[in-house]
């Protein structure tokens, strides 16, 4: 029996199974065995394996998705200012209107159509917003069974993967039907959307048993249920804390280690086919947009959205005795929660080290102007002079 098969088998008990007190443990069981055979799926196809071919975009884009890291930075010469690169991803149905959002809303042409399948490679184009350049890749439609390397699953996931934010577009006039599938998806292969990551502390030791803490009181886990997971895993010696009511699921998401957690955006295309009261029911649904590409309807909202949900901030940086330039143009990109230090880094690699103390002004301090230490996180618009030893 091939694995996809295991797979469905499992699903398919998993669903026959009541959910009750005396079936608990196995199911615990059972959805141990899955996340195993499904990470196995997940791993690099076997020879003959279909690699990326046009999906060489996917390795440039990983490296530019470094770039938003501050260490890429610390190399680069650039001393005013620094260019951040924010990924996101588009993931969709086919024949949404991916293509056609990425020609509308960059520079790139993406070709559309109105047959399935339209874009088989990875587009990559770039939204300028708030002087970011924020890297949109156009991927293939996602189908159903696409986990299971059904057509160009493997590798649209892979990319997928490694964005800092999924826009999800789906066709409006679809229904509900393809957002909860391409959740399913993307959920089967350890991509979890706008959750938090388990507050859960796990690590395997060499000797000593199952050491097993919680600081709360677990409605969904005990200690017993634990033990057969980590059984099913023969991980015989470890460390467990739990702090907070966590799942059976999320115990085992951190276990294999592997899940992305990513922010998600429900783009809900050609609202242009739909009553006002159907656009105003889908526009109220959690993390979701309404749009019409072929309109121009709320593009520029949703733009604005996508910055907000990849939570990037502009700094402004003034010189002593002199007022800061606060025009559109000026100032840095940071990731929201950066501190003082990231952004020396983002401005010049020898600056951390010769750094005294910084003068922000803005939303970050008690007092502005305030003096800061190195360590003190920056907010949107705050404006910062940094004094050297
Ligand atoms: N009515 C309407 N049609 C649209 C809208 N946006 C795109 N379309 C049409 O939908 C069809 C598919 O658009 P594409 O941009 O090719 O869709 P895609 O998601 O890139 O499709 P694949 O690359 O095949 O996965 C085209 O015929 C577009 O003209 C819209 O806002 N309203
Ligand atoms: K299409
Ligand atoms: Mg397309």
């Amino acid at each position: 029996m091939g694995i996809v098969e295991k797979i469905q088998e499992i699903e398919r008990e998993i669903s026959r199974t009541q959910k009750n007190k005396a079936t608990e443990y196995h199911l615990g069981l059972l959805k141990a065995k899955l996340a195993k055979y499904r990470q196995q799926l997940l791993e690099p196809a076997s020879k003959g394996g279909a690699k990326g071919e046009g999906f060489d975009v996917l390795k440039s884009g990983d490296a530019r998705v470094a770039l938003t890291t501050m260490t890429v930075f610390e190399a680069e010469e650039q001393s005013e200012f620094a260019l951040i690169v924010a990924d996101f991803r588009e993931v969709g149905f086919p024949s949404v209107g991916k293509s056609t959002f990425l020609s509308t809303v960059t520079n790139t042409e993406s070709v559309a159509a109105n047959y399935e399948f339209t874009t088989l490679t990875c587009i990559p184009g770039v939204i300028e917003y708030q002087g970011a350049n924020i890297q949109l890749l156009d991927l293939p439609g996602i189908i159903e069974g696409a986990s299971q390397g059904k057509g160009r699953g493997r590798q649209v996931i892979s990319v997928a993967k490694t964005a800092d934010l999924i826009l999800m577009m789906l066709d409006a006039t679809k229904g509900d039907v393809q957002r909860s599938l391409l959740e399913t998806e993307l959920e089967s292969v350890g991509i979890r959307l706008n959750k938090p990551r388990p507050n859960l502390y796990f690590k395997r030791k060499n000797t000593g048993g199952i050491k097993f803490t919680q600081t709360t009181p677990l409605t969904h886990c005990n200690e017993k249920m634990i033990q057969t997971i980590l059984h099913e895993y023969k991980i015989f010696n470890a460390e467990i804390v739990f702090r907070e009511d966590s799942t059976v699921d999320e115990f085992i998401d951190v276990i294999q280690g592997n899940q992305v957690y990513l922010k998600c955006l429900y783009v809900y295309n050609k609202i242009d086919q739909l009553s006002l009261e159907e656009v105003d029911r889908l526009a109220r649904l959690p993390h979701s947009v309404v749009i019409s590409c072929e309109w121009n309807l709320n593009l520029d909202y949703m733009i604005q959205k996508i910055w907000e949900y990849l939570s990037l901030i502009r700094v402004y940086t003034k010189k002593p005795g002199n007022a800061p330039d606060l025009g559109p143009e000026d100032g840095i990109i940071l990731r929201g929660g950066c501190t003082v230090e990231h952004c020396c880094h983002a401005l010049h690699r020898t600056l951390a080290s010769q750094f005294r103390y910084a003068i922000v002004w803005g939303t970050s301090t008690k007092f502005s102007p305030q003096r800061v230490g190195i360590h003190h996180v920056l907010d949107h618009e705050d404006v910062i002079q940094i004094v050297k030893k």
